[in-house]
């Protein structure tokens, strides 16, 4: 079945909307926070660079994510734990550099902040100086609210990362769903309550039942951004690359594929090799004489 697509444009919802809304100027954290006084829900999709960046922005996505997913979506690693600050600053000024409109939210990288709270400060004032980020990401509940106060209070504004962290691959030994059972479940209050209580403006639930993520998003004043996190989530969040039908593989059971990118290029790139081959690229409209 086709569905019509709704563009920010014909949208009937207010002008203050995250989504649909007709503000031009950047999204900041204080609009964050009221679309959850108005209990408005908003998308946030990943972004490596400039051009993709810029197509989600026309296409009115508010949030955006430079997801240290780079690692393995866009460098070739096969986590996210190599990635460095060197990358991250250079990928994220790209996203800044594509987009007029979004919160762009930097990831901090595995090892930019684990060492303490000075570290994290040096390195998300670097994002904020030199790629031009509105705010940080960082990974943990409790154990990283030292990091997100300090970084409160010198003015960077930090969306928290509580449940599933890709950072700790090594120590899960791979991806598995967080908060099942009393005990964990109660750990991911703790965590969630942390960072609210820590200043952080929004908490991205990754992997964590559906019912757990929606008491945490009743309980908490900020928002929650869900990834396999259910719908009562404020917000949702997927890597572009996983959303659009990129990514080669099996893809994780919370991700929904809304185009087949991988096999529109493929094709794309086979239909120019053929007319190669064949001489019927270039033709004469493509000539110069
Ligand atoms: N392309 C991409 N998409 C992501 O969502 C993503 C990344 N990369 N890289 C960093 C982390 C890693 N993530 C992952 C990776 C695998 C699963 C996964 O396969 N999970 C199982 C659930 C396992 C269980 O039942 O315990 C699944 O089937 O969803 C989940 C999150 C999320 N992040
Ligand atoms: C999946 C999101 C939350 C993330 O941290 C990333 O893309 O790096
Ligand atoms: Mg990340």
């Amino acid at each position: 079945m086709t569905h019509a697509l709704k563009t920010p444009d014909s949208s009937q919802k207010s002008n203050k909307a995250l989504y649909g809304g007709t503000s031009s100027r950047r999204i900041t954290v204080r609009d964050i926070a009221a679309a959850k006084e108005r209990g408005e829900k908003w998308p946030m999709l990943t972004a490596y660079d400039a051009m993709t960046a810029s197509v989600f922005d026309d296409a009115g996505i508010p949030v955006m994510l430079v997801g240290d997913s780079m690692g393995n979506c866009h460098l070739g690693y096969e986590s996210t734990v190599p990635v460095t600050m060197d990358e991250m600053t250079l990928l994220s000024a790209a996203v800044v550099r594509g987009t007029k409109r979004a919160l762009i939210v930097g990831d901090l990288p595995f090892g930019s902040y684990q060492e303490g709270a000075v570290q994290a400060l040096r390195n998300a004032t670097r994002l904020v100086k030199e790629a031009g980020v509105g705010a940080v990401k960082l990974e943990g509940g409790e154990r990283s609210a030292h990091q997100i106060e300090l970084l409160v209070q010198a003015g960077i504004p930090v969306m928290a990362h509580v449940g599933l962290t890709p950072q700790s691959v090594n120590a899960y030994g791979g991806y598995p769903v967080q908060g099942r059972g009393e005990e964990a479940a109660q750990q991911l209050l703790r965590d969630a309550k942390a960072v609210q209580d820590a200043g952080a403006f929004a908490v991205v639930l990754e992997l964590v039942p559906a019912e757990l993520a929606a008491e945490v998003t009743r309980i908490l004043h900020i928002p929650t951004v869900g990834i396999g996190a259910g719908v009562e989530c404020d917000a949702q969040v997927l890597v572009w690359t996983d959303m659009a039908g990129m990514t080669p593989g099996r893809m994780p059971r919370f991700v929904k594929q809304y185009a087949k990118l991988r096999e529109a290029l493929g094709d794309a790139a086979k239909a120019f090799a053929e007319d190669v081959v064949g001489g019927a690229y270039p033709a004469e409209e493509h000539s110069f004489h």
